[in-house]
């Protein structure tokens, strides 16, 4: 059942607690529940997914409302980034049924061979390899057609996808006025911009059409996907939310190491605190922000770092809130004639009765303009080999993966800009999908109910840098190619400097300071590795030197796959599912 207040739940012992019904969460719930006579708590801090609002986690078009100022995010701010010119930037991180995958943005990317197998190498286990996480990649996907039934023949290889699993993808529900020259550009600058049919294949390079986490014309989470359906038809799973993790607690040792068996909640820095014991674990899936939190709160870190907070280390580990891995984004924004089709008159404001009109067919049939994300393609690319950008190396994981990634969308997106209020436009992003800058999450305070301190530490590395720039300067020889002649009017005033054709460095670096965010992909802040003093979890993702404590989620990875995090978030949550039935035979 689903509670809201601790004292309503009958048990205050289960088999597993698992901690954030986020992406990876709701999967571990999921399927353990799958398995009657195994009885699990899940603990979320968010709201529902249902009722107030509910229509902006659903709605494709509206994702971008879900993460801003919103009642379903957590609402953080950064330090002061010295990359940006010491701009604080907002930090979105889920905070409902769903987590992540219910605000995101419904971007589908597995990531390269080569991440995986990397992967596989670091963290010492060949279950991590591409070859086999691909059965776990079509575990959890189900392909489905777009929303306006169009034939997406030419826009996947079915061959790579799975057909039943839980969540949702499809194509773009609407085809967009920029679709046949993103296409005639791949086939003219085609040594740039090859096409790709489908980068879940595990060949990412080149420029494909975008798959969503989007299926029937609403958005398909970890929560409607996994949890919803669990927690309908199962008596043995349990979820409370509103209600916070504060802290493990030790129960005692087991093989010469601390055991944590119970966990402490709480709703509110000052309401009574309640405590569940797991007869087996407790699996934290808080996220690459709460999981690291949670376990410096329980007395797993850096002692010196925690001591300054009065904690008491109970585990030694440096590492744990360090290695946070980030990709930094930046957009461009074109203006096109006033009587282009783009979704900007329902995005800006400009055309409420278009919006009322769009609503109401969304709502009688989920087709429309609000089931499309807004934008059909998306680019996964490499800097030439012989660039002085890799003087020192090559940072990605094997030359099939990407440095830095372009997508484009059919209307003004911009997370740094304020949004004009009339006009048509287009945008492109450019993402460095292999950064080499490394941040970390510390305690600002032992209260859990304080926000930690985030620092992303975006370009840090002249090699981060090098990266963006040459990401615009292609996006700009993408844009500037001849199937876009006639269609663009001008470059939007902020991006007039560095769009011009004799534009500096000095120029595009003064653009990516004042305007690039993060696109929220933080993982790797309790990382896997099979070396016995580094990293927080090993292979199994069994918090090092303790006993009680798994962590499944963005934290545990070593690397940043050089595409989205999501799908493969998913696949490594499936994947420690399985390791999880294996180690107790259920
Ligand atoms: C705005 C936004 C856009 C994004 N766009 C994309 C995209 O298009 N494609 C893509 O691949 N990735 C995208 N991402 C990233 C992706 O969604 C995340 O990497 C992924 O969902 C993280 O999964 P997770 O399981 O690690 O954490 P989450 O899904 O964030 O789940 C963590 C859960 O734990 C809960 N929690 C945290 N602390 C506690 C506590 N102390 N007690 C109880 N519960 C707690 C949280 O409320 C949350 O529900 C985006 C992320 C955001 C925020």
């Amino acid at each position: 059942s689903l509670y809201t207040d601790p004292s309503q739940l009958n048990s205050t012992t289960y088999d597993f607690i698992v901690v954030g019904a986020g992406t990876a969460g709701n999967v571990i719930a999921a399927r353990l529940t799958e398995n009657p006579s195994v009885r699990v708590l899940v603990v979320e801090a968010g709201v529902s997914d249902t009722g107030f609002r509910s229509q902006d986690l659903q709605i494709p078009l509206f994702a971008p409302r879900c993460p801003i100022n919103s009642p379903f995010d957590w609402n953080y701010t950064t330090t002061p980034q010295k990359g940006l010119n010491n701009q604080v930037i907002t930090y979105a991180r889920g905070y409902v049924l769903g987590g992540s995958s219910a605000t995101n943005l419904l971007t589908w990317t597995r990531g390269s061979r080569d991440d995986y197998n990397r992967f596989a190498e670091v963290i010492g286990d060949s279950s991590y390899s591409w070859n086999n996480m691909i059965k776990y990649f079509k575990k959890s996907e189900q392909w489905v057609h777009p929303r306006d039934g169009r034939d997406d023949s030419d826009e996947h290889n079915p061959a790579v996808h799975g057909t039943n699993g839980p969540v949702l993808l499809s194509t773009g529900g609407v085809r967009t006025v920029m679709d046949t020259r993103v296409l005639a550009t791949t086939q003219q600058l085609s040594e740039e911009f090859p096409f790709n049919l489908d980068a879940n294949s595990g060949d990412i390079l080149g420029v494909g059409w975008l798959q969503s986490t989007m299926g029937g014309g609403s958005r398909s989470s970890s929560s409607t996907a996994y949890l919803r359906p669990a927690l309908s038809s199962r008596k043995n799973l349990d979820v409370l939310i509103q209600t916070r993790a504060t802290k493990l607690i030790k129960t005692g040792s087991s093989n010469g190491v601390p055991q944590f068996r119970s966990l402490e909640v709480g709703q509110t820095t000052s309401s009574k605190r309640f405590t569940f014991t797991a007869r087996k674990e407790t699996v934290l899936s808080a996220g690459a922000v709460g999981s690291p939190q949670i376990l410096m709160l329980s007395g797993i870190g850096d002692p010196a770092e925690l001591s300054k907070v009065g904690i008491k280390s109970t585990v030694s580990n440096p590492d744990v809130g360090k290695n946070l891995i980030d990709h930094p984004i930046v957009g461009a924004q074109y203006i096109l004639p006033n009587d282009t089709a783009t979704v900007d008159p329902i995005t800006l404001g400009e055309d409420p009765a278009g919006l009322t009109d769009a609503l109401a067919q969304w709502t009688a049939n989920k087709t429309g303009i609000l089931s499309s994300a807004g934008g059909n393609f998306i680019g996964f690319l490499r800097v030439p080999g012989n660039s002085t950008i890799l003087k020192d190396g090559d940072p990605t994981a094997g030359p099939g993966s990407s440095h830095y990634e372009l997508a484009w969308q059919a209307g003004f997106a911009s997370s740094s800009q304020p949004p004009p209020t009339s006009g048509r436009y287009i945008s492109n992003i450019h993402v460095v999908t292999t950064p080499t800058s490394r941040g970390s999450i510390s305690l600002n305070s032992s209260n859990p109910f304080t926000s930690p301190i985030i620092d992303p530490n975006f370009f840090d590395t002249d090699y981060d840098l090098g990266v963006m720039v040459y990401a615009i300067r292609s996006a700009q020889r993408f844009i500037k190619a001849q199937p876009w002649n006639g269609f663009i009017l001008a470059p939007y005033p902020d991006l007039a400097p560095i769009f011009a054709d004799n534009s500096t460095d000095a120029d595009i670096i003064t653009y990516i300071r004042k305007f690039t965010r993060t696109i929220h992909h933080p993982v790797g802040t309790a990382a896997a590795s099979k070396d016995k003093g580094k990293g927080v979890v090993d292979a199994n993702l069994l918090v090092k030197n303790t006993s009680g404590i798994r962590v499944v989620d963005a934290s545990v990875f070593p690397f940043l796959p050089s595409v989205h995090p999501l799908a493969g978030i998913y696949g490594i949550a499936e994947l420690a599912a399985d390791k999880i039935k294996h180690a107790y035979g259920i």
